[in-house]
Formats: structure tokens, sequence, C-alpha cells
């Protein structure tokens, strides 16, 4: 089945609206496991906009399941990432002014500092992905600097403002799923996923995970931390099984 990893960033952009202790967001991260997450994505900014360095370790020395740390590619972030050795690390590229994150790594223009980074990661037992777009010699070159995995960035796919667009993003994933596939890569993908789109993203062949954040915090507002990861659950399991029996 395709993996469900729960970006619980978002709980803690409230939690930093007042800069207080409230919402926690390592009981998010307990509840989304309940409701059937596989791993906890969080995000660490160099702005720290919204995760903390002790959201950090909390959570790593918390959860039952497993860490995805996301992280832009620099000393800082390397450090602490050794030291708290989660089980996967995702590189990401970040700007100060973004909303949220536009677009994946420039991995051609970065190789000689991804190539560095990604050694030291490996070497301290953490698997390595790379957050690109569905561009195949973006793909290709995160093979080449060591990567054991790409999340392809689903964010245009949708932000998709008509069928054909639609259509035209979703084919473009397809396509970069099938050459990461070939290259050896992991294959995982994210970003703007909700309960409506997920589905064609869930039942790509070879897709291992996916990371679900913004969407899912949103629901819980209403329903629960765990009910708003049980329903993607659902939904996500649902495309996988109704793709098997095609
Ligand atoms: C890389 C990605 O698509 C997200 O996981 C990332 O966390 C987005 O950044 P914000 O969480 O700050 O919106
Ligand atoms: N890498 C994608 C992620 O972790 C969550 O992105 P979003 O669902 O919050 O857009």
């Amino acid at each position: 089945m395709v993996k469900l990893g729960i970006n619980v960033d978002h709980v803690a952009t409230v939690r930093q609206a007042r800069m207080g202790h409230d919402p926690e967001v390592v009981a998010a991260a307990c509840l989304a496991e309940l409701g059937g997450a596989d791993s906890i994505t969080i995000h660490l900014r160099e702005d720290r906009r919204h995760i903390q360095d002790r959201d950090v370790h909390l959570i790593a020395a918390t959860i039952s399941t497993s860490l995805n740390l996301e992280m832009a590619c620099t000393d800082e972030m390397v450090a602490i990432a050794t030291e708290v050795r989660p089980r996967q690390v995702t590189l990401v590229p970040e700007k100060r002014a973004e909303l949220t994150t536009e677009g994946g790594l420039d991995v051609l223009a970065q190789s000689q500092e991804l190539e560095r980074a990604t050694a030291r990661l490996r070497d301290a037992g953490i698997v390595v992905s790379y957050f690109v777009d569905a561009d195949d010699r973006q793909i290709q070159a995160s093979r080449v600097c060591g990567a054991q995995a790409v999340e392809i960035h689903t964010g245009h796919y949708a932000d998709a403002g008509s069928d054909a667009e639609f259509r035209h993003e979703l084919q473009r994933i397809v396509q970069a799923s099938a050459l990461a596939l070939d290259q050896g890569l992991q294959l995982n993908a994210g970003h703007g996923l909700n309960y409506a789109n997920v589905a064609p993203i869930a039942a790509i062949d070879g897709m291992n995970e996916l990371n679900i954040g913004h969407s899912i915090v949103s629901r819980a507002i209403f329903v629960g931390m765990e009910a708003a990861v049980r329903q993607m659950r659902q939904c996500v399991d649902r495309a996988v099984l109704g793709k098997q029996r095609t």
C-alpha cells in the first residue's frame, strides 16, 4: 500500500500565531499516528515560521512510526539532522518571501552542495530524498548526487485551473514517476494534495509515500486530527485498491 506521511507544520502555524504552547504539535503527531499515518513529516524552516527546534527533538523522541524531516540544504540543518537522526531527510528549496514551497530543488545548479550534504546524511544512516519538480533532468541529477528517493512536487497539479491543465500536470507526474523508478529511486510525492485530488497520484504505479499536511490540518479543525487522517487514509487506500481491480 502507499505510505501516508502526515505533515504537521500547520498545527505549529496556529501555535505560532500567538507564540504560545497550544496547539501542541507533538500531540497532533501522535493523533495522526492513531489515524493511520505511516510517518510524520515536519519542515524545520530556516526562518522557524512554524516548526521549532524543540518540536523536532520532541517529535523524534515521541512518535512510534518514523520521522521525515524536511529542510534546506545548509550546514545548520545537516548538523541538526545528523544529531536527531530521522529515518529520512527530504531536502527542499526555501525562499524567505515564499508563502509556501513554490517548486522543487534546482539539483543541476546546486549539485556540489547537495552531493556533499547527501553524503554526510547517508553516512549518518539517514535516507535522503530530494523534493523535485516533475522534470527528467532534475530527477536524473538527483540520482547522480546520491539521493535514494525523490518527492515529486504536486503543487502545479493541485493548482491546475482547468481540466486540460489538470490532465497535463498529471501526465507530467506520471512520466516523471516512471523515470524515477527506472533510475532506481524510491518514488514519493507531495504538496497541495487533498481529499479531492489525491486519488490519481496515489494510483501511480510504484508510488511509495505521499506527504500531505495543509488539507488534513484544515479538515482536522472541524473533525479532529485522528478522523482527518483516517479519512485521507481511506481516500488513498481506495484509490490503490480501485486500481488493482482494473
Ligand atoms: C516541501 C513541501 O511541499 C511542504 O512539505 C513544505 O513543508 C511546504 O512548506 P510549508 O509547510 O512552510 O508550507
Ligand atoms: N512535502 C509535502 C508536504 O509535506 C505537505 O505539503 P502540503 O500538503 O502541506 O501542501
